[in-house]
């Protein structure tokens, strides 16, 4: 029904959409399922090596960013797939381009994990 995504009810109802959207990517992408699978050992590793808070908000902002990106290129990859189930140059070149900005977001969550990190494990071995 149209007039239920109205007025008081559509905060209510784009964040139950978003949260079936969540619930659809952790249940069939893999990649989603890897990504949180690093996020919980990520904050384990954390409490042991004791972050501030302001390198836990730096750790959150990475993890969200790594996940938000891959939760698009699945949204990308669906949309195309249904758009163009025939092999097509431009649906190729799209899809690669998602994925390298999931490996781009991937590389610089890396690169923040060693900057935080390392200098800590270090030290306790220094
Ligand atoms: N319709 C298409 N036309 C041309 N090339 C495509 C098409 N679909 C997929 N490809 C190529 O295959 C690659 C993999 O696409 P696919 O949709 O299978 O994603 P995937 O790597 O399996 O993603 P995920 O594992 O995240 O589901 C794309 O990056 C693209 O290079």
């Amino acid at each position: 029904m149209a007039s239920d995504y109205r007025g008081k009810n559509r905060f209510h109802f784009g964040f139950r959409y978003a949260w079936k959207g969540l619930k659809v990517a952790i249940l069939t992408e893999r990649n989603v399922k890897i990504h949180l699978l690093a996020m919980i050992m990520v904050i384990i590793i954390g409490l042991i090596t004791k972050l501030s808070t302001v390198e836990w908000a730096i750790l959150f902002l990475t993890i969200g960013a790594v996940i938000s990106m891959e939760i698009m290129n699945t949204a990308l990859e669906r949309a195309l797939d249904y758009l163009e189930p025939k092999k097509h140059t431009a649906i190729g070149t799209a899809k690669d381009l998602a994925a390298a900005a999931v490996l781009v977001t991937a590389i610089i969550a890396i690169i923040i994990a060693c900057l935080i990190f390392l200098p800590k494990w270090l030290a306790i071995l220094a």
